[in-house]
């Protein structure tokens, strides 16, 4: 297509929200009228399970749930007046502790204001409230806030020691839907016990956001903790960012969560029109459709061009693999559907992977985007009359033109500022782009049933550790691994039990391994 043609596909498919100054561009995703066409009764099918959605269907049908998060920037638009009121009245908690927490009405023990947050969480419950840290944090937060998102000691270790003199001054978040998901737990315990050595009573310090009457909930409660605010069941872990998992960070932070909630409140009411060509979210997913073939034959490369949107790709990450990563349709059928999404930044990413993006393996299509606000205040001038803004606007220029003429798809988002509005209204439009694309490919994208598997052999391990370790507290002389699997009971597991006591004996934890390490099968083993 030559440059006048293109200039005018560019022009036909322009999406534009004028009040969120909002760009999406699919032009150069190459898919013609015809794939459109014959989209279109997917499409209607999708407009329409979206509705029924909104208006409280059972939506996740595996989990018997409703799929609410839209409710929670338009409360009016939750199906019982009920679920109105409760989400009304945490905002409006949310909002109060926040406040008295920054003017210091509620403040630590030992000090007369808390400066810092420790936000402890995982998946859900730590990617939307990072990413908003990131995107939207100011120089100066009222409180600065810091991430355990692992059952790592050594990344708690160095987060704490870290913290090491700002402790008495800390608040901790822990953030679980489940309030029982080992990670998080682990690091509450960790961090519990961290206060306790610096003679800290952690109740002083600690907030829960969990489901009403999960453990961790129940703890938080007989311990009396500073707050606890509730996470619904209607909402999922990865839609959860405008629930009290996202929203009690960042107000701590400073950011306007009510902006953030009228841009995602905005961006809903653009995403529910019943027409491909004006709702930005069924053109994300329509080109997602046509790049992969509605299979996921493509990667998503998410390229924003500007460092505060640096986890968009990691968030979106979840979003999207964890809802349409599904190895079943509605039907019963065995499709493996998913995107793979990936991403970093622009243009340092340029200086990386995009020489394979533009000449490698072409598996993937890119989404670029691009933020017109260079930065708050003028800028000096590198060159003359160039500045570096110039340079992160032209390389974005040049990467979608160098892209294409080496027939690799990409589609350009473009805002006008990162702020809570605008980063409100980009989760919002990836929200429902997840939404309608799953209804295309006809997936459950609400549940996440291969999550478990992984789970539950990490209990079992665990399980086998605690038998094995007993076996050898009970035996004088060494054994063979072999044989202590068998009186373990496990005599099918000597790899698992071998890795079990390698990890054991290198963190000296009463577990002595001896021999030729390069054959694993020639140890023997012994309580130390
Ligand atoms: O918030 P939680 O219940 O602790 O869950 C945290 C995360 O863990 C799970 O395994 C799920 O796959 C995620 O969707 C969820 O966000």
């Amino acid at each position: 297509m030559d440059a006048r043609a293109l200039w005018q596909r560019y022009q036909n498919w322009l999406y534009f929200h004028e009040g969120l100054g909002l760009y999406l561009d699919v032009s150069r995703m190459r898919f013609d009228d015809a794939f459109v066409e014959s989209l279109r009764p997917k499409f209607d099918k999708a407009f329409a399970d979206m509705a029924q959605l909104e208006k409280g269907a059972i939506a996740n049908p595996d989990e018997n749930r409703m799929v609410g998060h839209y409710w929670l920037r338009n409360p009016d638009l939750a199906p019982t007046p009920e679920l109105t009121q409760e989400i009304v009245q945490t905002l409006e908690q949310i909002e109060a502790f926040a406040e008295k927490v920054q003017t210091g009405a509620i403040h630590p023990p030992r000090a007369s204001r808390f400066t810092d947050i420790i936000s402890i969480g995982i998946g859900g419950s730590a990617l939307g409230p990072q990413f908003v840290a990131e995107a939207l944090a100011l120089d100066f937060p009222p409180l600065k806030i810091h991430f355990i998102d692992n059952t790592d000691p050594a990344g708690i270790d160095h987060l704490l020691n870290h913290l090491r003199n700002n402790l008495a001054s800390t608040l901790v978040l822990v953030i679980s839907k489940s309030g029982g998901t080992p990670e998080p737990r682990n690091g509450m315990i960790e961090v519990k016990k961290a206060y306790a050595g610096h003679n800290l009573d952690f109740a002083q310090y600690a907030v829960a956001i969990t489901s009403p009457d999960s453990n961790l909930d129940k703890v938080a409660k007989e311990e009396g903790w500073l707050a606890r605010f509730p996470m619904y069941d209607w909402v999922g872990g990865r839609t959860s960012e405008m629930s009290a998992v996202g929203l009690v960070p960042a107000a701590l932070q400073g950011i306007d969560i009510r902006a953030m909630l009228q841009g995602a409140k905005e961006m809903d009411d653009a995403t529910r029109v019943a027409d491909v060509k004006t709702n930005p979210a069924a053109l994300l997913a329509l080109s997602w459709y046509f790049a992969g073939n509605g299979k996921g034959e493509k990667d998503m490369v998410v390229l924003p061009y500007k460092d505060s949107l640096l986890l968009f790709s990691r968030y979106l990450q979840q979003l999207v693999m964890e809802s349409l990563g599904k190895e079943k349709d509605l039907d019963g059928n065995t499709v493996y559907q998913g995107i793979a999404v990936y991403g970093n930044k622009g243009s340092t990413d340029q200086h990386a992977y995009v020489q394979q993006l533009r000449e490698g393996v072409p598996n993937f299509f890119a989404t670029l985007i691009e933020v017109l606000e260079d930065r708050q205040g003028p800028s000096a001038e590198i060159d003359p009359g160039v500045t570096s803004g110039d340079y992160l606007s032209g390389f974005l220029q040049g990467s979608r033109q160098a892209l294409y003429e080496n027939q690799r798809d990409s589609i350009t988002v473009t805002i006008p500022q990162v702020n809570a509005r605008t980063v409100g209204a980009l989760i919002a439009l990836y929200e429902r782009a997840v939404g309608l694309y799953a209804s295309l490919v006809n997936i459950n994208a609400y549940h996440q049933p291969g999550v478990e598997a992984g789970k539950k052999a990490a209990a079992g391990i665990l399980d086998l550790q605690t038998r094995v370790v007993a076996v050898l507290q009970k035996e004088k002389a060494a054994l063979s691994l072999e044989e202590l699997a068998e009186k373990a009971g496990a005599s099918d597991q000597v790899e698992a039990i071998y890795k079990i006591l390698r990890h054991l004996h290198t963190n000296q934890r009463g577990v002595v391994l001896q021999g030729d390490f390069h054959k694993p099968s020639s140890l023997t083993v012994s309580a130390s």
